[in-house]
């Protein structure tokens, strides 16, 4: 399969690299100028869970990228998802199909001002990977994928990419109900992310805090009555369980660190929170209720943005 990775950072190299291993033919694309300079002046580095490995792929600038592919992978941050679809939008042809595995909510609304639904796979991941420097990642596991096609006539496109996923050891799943898997990750984001973020804690040390369980439970139940605004139900207490066995050392180790709390804590970059507390916290009041908890976390996130001196933009 042809692949094309739009936004090569942690995610999409790690992904990119698995899926040249497992023969696709993979292009990567990317803006941050030192991490093209990295790749350019010395090659990207991929430590494949415990193998530190020499990848051949070559990084480009959207604007240098051309040729047809089978798939693109989405994989900026959600505050540029709109900013590199535009860079690419016309690599995108009649049967190529463009899959979104970033985190948050409200993506597919993003992808729908460009791309017929025919065009679009959604998706969410629990697999992790790490900045560890320009042109230099981490992937920490190889965990499940879920993806979902649009448009119900394009089933098959949506299992030939799933195979060539599990072709190249990225275990992957047809998700049923893709709304709801993407509700149920962007809750785990919601009471994890932010949370160590904002007390510079890692996600075993969440687990262990005794205060933890109940302040979960206020924030998923917030998202559940975001999520049923938009059709999609889920019981409060199961997803509080299962998001909370993201905090054992089964899956955190002893100090794995959510995402958020790499760009606030550790890169000092602009954060995802608007697309996932603060998604929240914007649909209920709209619809004239309060989130309380996700409205005070995106608040604080933001004051700290702002206090660290990084540029970001608040979404009202
Ligand atoms: N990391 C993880 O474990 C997981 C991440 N995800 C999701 O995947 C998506 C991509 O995340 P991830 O790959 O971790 O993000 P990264 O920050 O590693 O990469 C995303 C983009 O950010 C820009 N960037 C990265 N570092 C810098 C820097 N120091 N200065 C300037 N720009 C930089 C780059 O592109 P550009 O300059 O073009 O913006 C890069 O392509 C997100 O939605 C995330 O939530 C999902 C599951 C797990
Ligand atoms: C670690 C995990 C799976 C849960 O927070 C994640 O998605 C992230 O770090 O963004």
């Amino acid at each position: 399969m042809k692949i094309l990775v739009a936004g090569s950072g942690a995610m999409g190299s790690c992904f990119g690299h698995v899926l040249h291993k497992g023969g696709n033919e993979v292009t990567l694309c990317d803006k941050w100028e030192e991490n093209l300079e990295a790749v350019r002046s010395r090659g990207l580095i991929i430590t494949d869970v415990d193998k530190r490995e020499e990848s051949p792929l070559k990084m480009y600038h959207p604007s240098e990228v051309t040729g047809d592919f089978d798939l693109v992978l989405l994989f900026a941050k959600s505050m540029y998802l709109e900013d590199m679809i535009q860079d690419i939008k016309h690599l995108v042809k009649e049967n190529t199909k463009v899959l979104c595995l970033l985190n948050g909510l409200g993506h597919l609304e993003t992808l729908r001002k460009y791309f017929a639904d025919k065009n679009i796979l959604m998706g969410v991941t629990v697999c992790t990977a790490k900045l560890l420097g320009p042109g230099d990642f981490l992937l920490s596991s190889h965990s499940n994928t879920e993806i979902k096609n649009i448009d119900p006539n394009e089933r098959e496109a949506c299992e030939a990419v799933i195979k060539a996923f599990n072709d190249s050891t990225m275990p992957a799943t047809y998700s049923e109900d893709i709304a709801y898997s993407i509700w149920r990750k962007a809750c785990l984001n919601g009471m994890t992310n932010s949370v160590c973020a904002l007390l510079d804690i890692n996600m075993r040390m969440q687990g262990q805090m005794d205060e933890s369980k109940e302040i979960i439970r206020q924030i998923i139940s917030e998202f559940a009555a975001a999520a049923a605004l938009e059709g999609v139900h889920f019981n409060v207490d199961e997803f509080t369980e299962w998001g909370f066995t993201f905090l054992t050392p089964a899956f955190a180790g002893v100090d794995h660190y959510p995402s958020m709390w790499q760009d606030l804590v550790a890169n000092k970059r602009a954060t995802e929170i608007d697309y996932l507390n603060g998604y929240v916290a914007r649909k209920l009041k709209a619809a004239g209720q309060w989130a309380p908890y996700c409205e005070l976390i995106t608040r604080f996130v933001h004051g700290k943005e702002k206090a660290l001196g990084i540029p970001y933009t608040f979404v009202k």
